[in-house]
């Protein structure tokens, strides 16, 4: 995916949230976004598959390219882009249904399975995918609400996989959970970059250098820099930066 100066405001242009951001996002690669509260990270996030567009008086300019076409021309269906485009956010959010119902949404109502063989199959796969499967082989009928915490946000993870999408958009993804639970998730990642591109927002720079190829730092607004992570942590090339990461501001 490419961003090509986009700004987003909110309040009918009133409140300018992020402006003219430049940013690739590499395939097969984890970036991080990282910055103070409030500096455009989850705005810029929410660009990234339209869920701004569901924000009254929030406005977005600029192209953000995906395969090289623009997710925000006219043409561009919300459901095909929601497939190829999917989430995971700060809280794990599993629908009030069974496990197997969960990861089963997306392929339901993409159309992207042919009967239940084929549905079984890309359940099981998901769910392996996401490093779950070996704990609710057993109960995938039972409610995922009875999952623990790191659980419910692999099963969230599985959910997402299952539409086979090209990108995965994490926001905050481990806020919720515990250090082990999140241990978890962090080595999740790494293995599934292997075959999507990942963006995360992440308020642990400790988590950003672990997991990201990739950072960008955020500061009111703006991109100050994106660049291979050990590069941003180890010789940032703006003062911002180096300021927010020697933790002197944020
Ligand atoms: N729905 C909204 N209506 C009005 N202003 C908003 C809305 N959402 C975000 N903002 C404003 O846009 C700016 C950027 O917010 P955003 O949530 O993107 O920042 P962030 O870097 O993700 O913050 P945090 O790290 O605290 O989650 C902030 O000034 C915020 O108050």
């Amino acid at each position: 995916m490419t961003a090509r100066d986009v700004s987003v405001s909110y309040e009918g242009g009133a409140k300018s949230a992020i402006r003219n951001i430049n940013l690739d996002i590499g395939e097969k690669q984890v970036l991080a976004m990282i910055g103070p509260s409030g500096c455009g990270k989850s705005t810029f996030l929410r660009c990234l598959n339209r869920m701004n567009d569901t924000v009254p008086g929030c406005e977005v300019k600029g192209e953000i390219l995906l395969d090289g076409h623009n997710i925000y021309a006219k043409e561009q269906e919300i459901v095909e882009l929601r497939s190829q485009v999917g989430m995971v956010f700060q809280r794990p959010n599993p629908f009030p249904k069974s496990i197997y119902d969960n990861v089963a949404y997306g392929p339901r109502i993409h159309g992207l399975v042919d009967g239940k063989d084929e549905l079984d199959g890309v359940i099981e796969e998901s769910l392996r995918r996401a490093g779950l499967w070996a704990e609710v082989a057993d109960r995938l009928d039972q409610p995922a609400t009875g999952l623990s915490g790191g659980q419910q946000q692999r099963l969230c993870i599985a959910r997402t996989i299952a539409i086979a999408p090209e990108v995965i958009l994490m926001d905050e993804p481990c806020s919720a959970l515990d250090p082990i639970a999140t241990g978890i998730i962090e080595e999740l990642i790494s293995e599934l970059k292997e075959n999507f591109s990942i963006v995360m927002v992440t308020h642990s720079m400790s988590q950003a250098k672990r997991v990201s190829d990739r950072t960008a730092y955020f500061h009111l607004g703006d991109l100050v820099e994106v660049n291979e992570t050990a590069r941003v942590f180890e010789d940032p090339e703006h003062k911002l930066t180096r300021d927010y990461i020697g933790g002197r501001f944020g």
